[in-house]
């Protein structure tokens, strides 16, 4: 279990906080803080606040994902899947949402529409070569091993 830090943005009791929708689930919901119902029209892409900032610690980052009835459903996605919050961004969280279905959705206030999951990172160093090993793949990609 790891503390972060949660700050609302907005003066409102009823906007919950973030929360695990199950004792198991690994992501926690976030909830679409607007004011009025926000129509996403099919191809369209919305930015939609939270009314939450969180400082999360230094090592770790915010991977926001999308939920999967939404997707199957409707076809509302998250754009940048995963996004990333880093560890030192403190402005509110802002969900990419886009409308990959046939028909209009319309997101309502404090509306579930996507799953945050803290991730412990690693940082790189990187040192430069003229040489890297060889491996049995070699630079074969993209199918290389078939279907
Ligand atoms: O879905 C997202 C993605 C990012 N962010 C915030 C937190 C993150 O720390 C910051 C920057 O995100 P990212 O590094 O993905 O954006 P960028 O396009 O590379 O911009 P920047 O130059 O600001 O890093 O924006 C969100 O609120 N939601």
């Amino acid at each position: 279990m790891v503390n972060v830090y949660i700050k609302k943005l907005v003066d409102d009791e009823n906007l919950p906080l973030p929360q695990y929708a199950s004792e198991g689930a690994a992501g926690m919901d976030l909830y679409a803080y607007i004011k009025n119902d926000l129509v996403i029209k099919p191809g369209d892409i919305k930015l939609i606040p939270t009314g939450y900032a969180v400082k999360i610690p230094d090592g770790y980052e915010i991977q926001i994902r999308p939920r999967s009835g939404l997707a199957l459903k409707y076809g509302i996605t998250v754009l940048n899947s995963p996004g990333t919050i880093d560890s030192d961004y403190i402005g509110e969280i802002k969900i990419v949402m886009i409308n990959l279905g046939k028909n209009d959705y319309v997101i309502k206030k404090y509306d579930r529409i996507a799953q945050v999951v803290l991730n412990k990172i690693e940082k790189i160093q990187f040192l430069c070569t003229d040489e890297l090993p060889i491996t049995k793949r070699g630079n074969g990609g993209f199918g290389h091993t078939g279907i």
